[in-house]
């Protein structure tokens, strides 16, 4: 009987120190149907909402939520509902009676019955308002942002992500968190694993440019990790940079076009003075450095303004066509360099080679032009003919210039000038090498 009257006193203790836990604490406790409704109630819920708990059996949670705000919770909620999963952490604003805003967090477990149906939740809310709305505010930028975030953990799970991300993965988003990286996208696993060796190395994780259904992305993962410097996951950021991509290229061709403005004639399609002045810097420099001789052919068409005057400007301009098309298909080095150098006058320059093999080119291209048998009236021959100057600089004599290049360039320039006028001078359509003044080939009236 005594021992009785023990466990009696001491079942009422319990009882009273229950409800002083569930009525005077600073979590609210409560109940809720398997609509949502408030089944039973703590009375912490006057401290938070500001209403007594016999207000707030038969209403939802989101009978108290601000109408925005009850639409984003219902979300997450009903995600939750449908898995009849425990959840924790769930951030979310109300308005209290007196139109005030508190911020909660709400965790909760499922309730089953006996057939093993859902009846129900129960959990705790704790005002969470200080912390609450910069956690609501980070939440909104996350989720917002236009660029595309993500957080992978080691097993390659998808465990957060936000709408720009599920924007990004388009049907292949995931609808639970379980969905495995490798699966949405199986490609680019491996870069993720290796970051994840990275990160465990304390090496800085490289930003990667890659492709995913037409889209370029710059993507860059950072490590996440846990109090003990773990690493549990990796955080991701998707920058979408096609269109910057694609203002590249378009550039590059735009610039690559203006290349070719930059260093052709537009004529004939050869390389431009402009273009030729510098490469024959570059060349010069480059024999006297490597000390082999360099040669240049000074070429121009004779009695070209009769052709004009009697054949007319267009077919001028088809002439210097063909001379340009012909003077290319010489059998030079790939090293040799054809250009336009000025109206009717062409430019070849022969790195590597000595007098005698520049002349011998020379020659040959000369020939190549007479045997076109081009009408032309106001020649002797009767045909198309050009007169070509050549100069050379000479291996060994280089090392002891001491000139600017561009000196040694324009003085190599009007050696072969003078040679050609020499060569026009004598009859035309001949060679005639800057050394000796002396044609190669004598005209053949
Ligand atoms: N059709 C055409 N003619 C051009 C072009 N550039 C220069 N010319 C002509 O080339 C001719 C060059 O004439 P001249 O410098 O007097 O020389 P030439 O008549 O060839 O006489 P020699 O060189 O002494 O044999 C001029 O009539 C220019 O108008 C061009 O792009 N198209």
């Amino acid at each position: 009987m005594n021992n009785e009257k023990k466990r009696h006193d001491h079942h009422d203790e319990d009882a009273r120190h229950l409800f002083e836990l569930l009525h005077n604490n600073s979590d609210w406790v409560w109940e809720v149907d398997a609509q949502g409704r408030y089944t039973w109630s703590s009375d912490v819920v006057t401290e938070l909402l500001g209403v007594p708990p016999e207000e707030v059996i038969g209403k939802t949670p989101f009978d108290f939520m601000p109408p925005g705000e009850a639409e984003r919770v219902a979300c997450a909620f009903g995600a939750i509902v449908t898995e009849k999963r425990a959840f924790s952490g769930l951030v979310n604003r109300n308005q209290r009676a007196d139109g005030s805003i508190v911020v909660l967090e709400t965790s909760g477990i499922p309730l089953f019955d006996e057939h093993g149906e859902l009846r129900g939740y129960r959990g705790i809310d704790r005002n969470i308002s200080n912390l609450g709305e910069r956690v609501l505010q980070l939440e909104t930028i996350y989720e917002t942002t236009p660029v595309a975030l993500c957080m992978i953990d080691r097993e390659g799970r998808l465990v957060m992500f936000n709408k720009a991300m599920a924007k990004l993965l388009g049907d292949n988003a995931p609808l639970e968190t379980e969905r495995r990286f490798q699966q949405l996208i199986p490609d680019y696993w491996p870069f993720f694993l290796t970051d994840f060796a990275l990160a465990e190395s304390n090496e800085e994780l490289p930003s990667r440019e890659l492709g995913w259904r037409d889209r370029c992305y710059d993507i860059q993962s950072v490590p996440v990790r846990d109090a003990m410097d773990g690493v549990i996951g990796l955080s991701v950021t998707w920058v979408d940079i096609t269109e910057r991509r694609q203002a590249e290229h378009k550039l590059a061709s735009a610039n690559k076009v203006l290349q070719q403005y930059a260093q052709h004639d537009h004529l004939t399609g050869l390389f431009n003075r402009r273009y030729m002045d510098e490469r024959l810097l570059n060349e010069i420099a480059r024999a006297l450095q490597d000390d082999f001789p360099l040669s240049v052919c000074l070429a121009d068409i004779d009695y070209f303004k009769h052709y004009n005057d009697t054949q007319g400007h267009q077919a001028g301009d088809d002439c210097l066509r063909l001379v340009a098309r012909t003077l290319t298909s010489a059998r030079l080095r790939s090293s040799d360099n054809v250009s336009r150098y000025g109206g009717e006058e062409f430019l070849i320059i022969l790195p590597g080679a000595n007098l005698a093999q520049a002349m011998n080119v020379a020659e040959g291209v000369r020939n190549d032009i007479s045997a076109l048998k081009r009408p032309h009236s106001a020649s002797p021959t009767g045909f198309l003919t050009i007169s070509i100057g050549v100069a050379t600089l000479q291996h060994g004599q280089l090392r002891f210039e001491e000139k600017p290049l561009h000196m040694i360039a324009s003085g190599l320039i009007h050696r072969a000038d003078t040679a050609l006028y020499a060569a026009k001078k004598q009859g035309r359509n001949q060679v005639v090498s800057a050394r000796d003044g002396h044609a190669s080939t004598e005209s053949t009236p």
